[in-house]
């Protein structure tokens, strides 16, 4: 089924709740990640045939380097186990991976295998899948204001220049339109340093479903829920 109106262009999902999945298994909670990583290319799938364009995973934040050693090193390596197990059903969808975020932190073997994969797909024309990786929307705003102010200082820029316009083309979302709609997963509802410029006008859904569970079917229910919100823009 393809969307009936085309007002849902970019959707952006944080995908919560891996860990707790696992527990509530007497799993350990990298068996959580790795379920979470194969309901990426099940929605991600899903997304497309819906007529989605783009599609922003929250896969890794800035925060999340304080988690244990051991687990951060096992998300690391999911970029490489994704590639591997999925890249030609995603040829096959054609769709286009872009990846955003802070990417000089990451360890080189997995900041190697996303380049590759986006250059691998970059000719692709379907949905544009998103991952956001080391990312973090204060840190990605802090770096626009000192890009800016460095301009500014540089003569290259006057203060009055300054427009939203200019904002939004020093931020790691330059390329894309603002998400229309933004999903949480596992019951939090708040953004987590996640997309707060390009929110401002973002319809949110939250779910008590774990990313895990989360199907096609409840991607399917949240998008009619969607369709019929009247969005207004600060406007009546
Ligand atoms: C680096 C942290 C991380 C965690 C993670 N999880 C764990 C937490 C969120 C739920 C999904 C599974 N996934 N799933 C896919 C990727 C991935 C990222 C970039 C890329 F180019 C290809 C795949 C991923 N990356």
């Amino acid at each position: 089924m393809k969307l009936k109106s085309s007002n849902l262009n970019h959707l952006a999902i944080i995908m919560d709740g891996n860990g707790r999945w696992a527990k509530k298994r007497f799993l350990p909670r990298v068996a959580g990640h790795k379920q979470g990583m194969d309901n990426v290319k099940t929605i991600t799938k899903a997304a497309n045939r819906l007529g989605i364009k783009v599609l922003t995973l929250y896969a890794f934040s800035t925060e999340n380097w304080g988690r244990p050693t051991e687990e951060v090193g096992y998300l690391m390596k999911l970029p490489a186990l994704f590639f591997d197990k999925f890249m030609p059903e995603l040829m096959a969808e054609n769709v286009r991976i872009n990846v955003m975020g802070f990417l000089d932190e990451l360890p080189k073997s997995t900041y190697d295998v996303v380049m590759k994969a986006v250059e691998q797909t970059k000719n692709n024309t379907g949905l544009v899948l998103n991952f956001a990786l080391n990312y973090g929307s204060r840190r990605e705003l802090t770096q626009a204001m000192a890009e800016i102010g460095q301009q500014i200082q540089n003569d290259q820029l006057k203060p009055e220049e300054v427009t939203e316009d200019v904002i939004e083309s020093h931020l790691l979302t330059s390329q894309f339109e603002d998400p229309d709609l933004l999903i949480r997963t596992s019951g939090e509802q708040r953004l987590s340093n996640f997309l707060l410029w390009q929110s401002a006008y973002t319809e949110f859904a939250f779910t008590d479903k774990s990313w895990p569970d989360f199907s096609p079917e409840d991607l399917t229910e949240i998008i009619d829920d969607f369709s019929k919100r009247h969005r207004r823009f600060g406007k009546l």
